[in-house]
C-alpha cells in the first residue's frame, strides 16, 4: 500500500513543556494506526504539528513524496490530511448536506451555491460509507453518532487520504461505536490511512494494525497490534503494572444522606428510587440514553423531576437550581465537562478554587496563598501534568483538564458527589489514581453516585449498582451481588434490553 506520511525528528516545546522529542512515525495507506499514551504525552500535539495547526520547532514531514519543514493548514489539506477533533467543528445550524459539502464548495470559490451539487456531494460521500440519513436535517438536531458520520463525510468530500480521529467514540453508544469501527475498517479497505487516538483499549485492539506508543513526549515504539495485549500495552504506556483495586465500604453509618423516591421525568426516567449513605459509592449504569445523565442533572437542580421526592437527611428537599444543590452539599461532575465544568482561559488554581471562593475569602478578599496551596495539593494528588498551577487550563491536554474538574469539586468537599462518567478521556494509569481518590473520599464519609457505562469500572468502584434501561431501573445489585458474575449479569441485563428496544424500533 505504501507510506503516505513520514514524520522525521519532530520536536515541539511550549513554555515549560517539551511536548514532543524526536518523533519519527510512518503512516501507511490502507492501515489503521493508533496513537496511544498517557494524558499529556503529546498525541494531540503530534497531530497538530502534522496538520499545520502548530509549526514544529524542528523536524520534517514527507507527504506523498513532498518534503515540508512546516505546513500551513491549507497545504496539509491539499495533501489529503483531514483531522476530526473531539468537538467535530460542525456548523450546528447548517444541514448535514451543507456541512459535508462546505469544504469542497469553499475550494470551488463560486459565488452562487449550487444546491443540487451540495446534495450530490453529500449523497456521494454517504454512499461511500454505506450510510443512509436525512441530509436536510440541521446538524444541531441529529445524534452524536450521525454528527460523527457527517464529519467523516466532510473529510471524504475533501479527498482525505489520511484521516486523523482524536477520541471519536467518547459520546457514542456501544452500537454506534460498532458502526463507527465498521466504517473505519471499510475506509481502510478502500485505501485510506486512518490515525486513531483512543484511551479505550478494546477499541484500539479491535481496529488497529499498528500502535505507536508515546510516553512523556517521546516515542516508546511502533508495534504491530497483534504483538501486544492490554497488559503489555498498559505497561509500555505507563512504565508500570496498572491494577485497579476493588472498593469495599468501611463506613458503618447506614443513615441515608440522599434518598429519592419514585422520581420521574417524562420521556427521561421513570419511578426511580435510591438511598445513598455515607461511604456508599452507588453505581448507575446503562447505555447512553438510559436516563442516567438526566437523573444526575435533576439531582443537581438542572432538570426538575415531574413527580416523586428527593430527601436530604430524611427531609424533603426542593432542588430547584445548582445553587440550591450546592447549599445542600451536592456537587456534580458533569458529563459535558468542557462546556459545563471549566473556565478555559483561567489558571488551574482559579479553576480549582472556583467552587470554594467563599470558603477561602475573608471580608471579600481571596486568600491567594491558600488558593495556591489547595491547588498544588490537588494537582499533586491527581498527578495533573501542568507546568504550574498558574498555567491556563485551556493549554492542558484533554485528560489533564478533566483531572482539574475532579479536583475542583473534590476541593468543595461535597456530602453527595455525583460523578457523570468521571474517567472518559483519562488514560489507564491516571484512572487508577482517580479511583484511589474516589475510594478515599468515600472512606472519609462522602456519598458518591458514580455514573459510567464501563461495567468493569462500575464493579471495581461501587458497593451497590443501579442498572438502568430506557429510564427504568431494571435491577439494583447489592454488595453481595457484586461478588460473582456481576459483569455477566449487567452485560446481559443491558444487552437484553438493547435487543428489545431494537426489535421495537424495527417493528
Ligand atoms: N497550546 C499549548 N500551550 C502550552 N502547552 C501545551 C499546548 N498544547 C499542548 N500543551 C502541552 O503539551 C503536552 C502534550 O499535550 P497533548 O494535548 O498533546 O497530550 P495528549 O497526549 O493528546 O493528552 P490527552 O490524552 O490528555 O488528550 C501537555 O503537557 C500539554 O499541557
Amino acid at each position: 500500500m505504501g507510506t503516505v506520511l513520514e514524520a522525521r525528528h519532530i520536536y515541539k516545546s511550549f513554555v515549560g513543556v517539551q511536548a514532543l522529542k524526536d518523533i519519527n512515525i510512518k503512516i501507511e495507506s490502507g492501515k489503521i494506526h493508533c496513537l496511544a499514551g498517557e494524558n499529556g504525552c503529546g498525541k494531540s500535539t503530534f497531530v497538530k504539528n502534522i496538520s499545520g495547526v502548530y509549526t514544529p520547532d524542528s523536524g520534517e514531514v514527507v507527504l506523498n513524496g513532498s518534503l515540508y519543514h512546516s505546513l500551513t493548514p491549507s497545504q496539509a489539506m491539499r495533501e489529503g490530511i483531514q483531522v476530526i477533533y473531539q468537538d467535530l467543528s460542525l456548523f450546528q445550524h447548517l444541514t448535514v448536506a451543507e456541512n459535508i459539502a462546505i469544504g469542497r464548495l469553499k475550494s470551488d470559490k463560486k459565488r452562487i451555491v449550487n444546491w443540487k451539487k451540495v446534495h450530490a456531494i453529500a449523497k456521494e460521500q454517504l454512499d461511500k460509507i454505506g450510510v443512509h440519513m436525512d441530509i436536510n436535517q440541521p446538524v444541531g438536531e441529529i445524534s452524536m453518532a450521525n454528527r460523527q458520520i457527517t464529519a467523516i463525510c466532510r473529510a471524504l468530500a475533501q479527498d482525505a487520504r489520511i484521516l486523523f480521529m482524536d477520541e471519536p467514540t467518547t459520546a457514542l453508544t456501544r452500537t454506534e461505536v460498532d458502526r463507527l469501527m465498521n466504517i473505519m475498517l471499510d475506509l481502510k479497505k478502500k485505501g485510506l490511512a486512518i490515525v486513531f487516538i483512543s484511551h479505550k483499549l478494546d477499541e484500539v485492539f479491535s481496529v488497529a494494525d499498528t500502535i505507536t506508543i508515546f510516553r512523556n513526549g517521546e516515542k516508546i515504539g511502533d508495534f504491530e497490534s497483534k504483538e501486544l495485549d492490554k497488559k503489555s500495552l498498559s505497561y509500555h504506556m505507563t512504565g508500570r503494572e496498572v491494577e485497579y483495586p476493588r472498593y469495599r465500604r468501611s463506613v458503618k453509618d447506614n443513615t441515608p444522606v440522599l434518598e429519592i423516591e419514585n422520581l420521574s421525568r417524562k420521556k427521561q426516567y421513570d419511578s426511580l428510587s435510591l438511598r445513598v449513605c455515607p461511604g456508599d459509592i452507588v453505581g448507575v449504569t446503562g447505555l447512553l440514553g438510559s436516563g442516567r445523565t438526566e437523573l444526575a442533572l435533576s439531582l443537581f437542580g438542572l432538570n426538575p423531576a415531574d413527580s416523586g421526592r428527593i430527601k436530604i437527611d430524611g427531609k424533603e428537599a426542593a432542588i430547584s437550581s445548582p445553587m440550591a444543590a450546592k447549599k445542600l452539599g451536592i456537587a456534580l461532575l458533569p458529563e459535558d465537562r468542557f462546556h459545563q465544568g471549566l473556565f478555559m482561559d483561567r489558571e488551574v488554581k482559579e479553576n480549582i478554587s472556583s467552587a470554594i471562593v467563599d470558603d477561602i475569602s475573608a471580608r471579600g478578599l481571596l486568600d491567594k496563598e491558600r488558593e495556591k496551596k489547595i491547588a498544588e495539593d490537588y494537582t499533586r494528588q491527581m498527578k495533573v501534568r501542568t507546568p504550574s498551577v498558574e498555567t491556563a487550563v485551556g493549554t492542558l491536554s484533554g485528560g489533564n483538564q478533566q483531572k482539574v474538574v475532579i479536583g475542583k469539586w473534590t476541593a468543595a468537599r461535597p456530602r453527595v458527589f455525583i460523578m457523570d462518567t468521571p474517567t472518559v478521556g483519562i488514560d489507564i494509569g491516571s484512572k487508577a489514581e482517580i479511583y484511589e481518590q474516589i475510594h478515599e473520599l468515600a472512606a472519609d464519609g462522602m456519598s458518591i453516585i458514580f455514573i459510567s457505562d464501563e461495567i468493569q469500572e462500575i464493579i471495581a468502584n461501587c458497593n451497590r449498582v443501579m442498572v438502568l434501561a430506557d429510564g427504568r431501573c431494571v435491577r439494583m445489585l447489592e454488595e453481595d451481588d457484586l461478588e460473582e458474575n456481576a459483569e455477566q449479569t449487567i452485560t446481559e441485563l443491558i444487552g437484553r434490553h438493547a435487543e428489545e428496544t431494537a426489535k421495537g424500533e424495527a417493528l
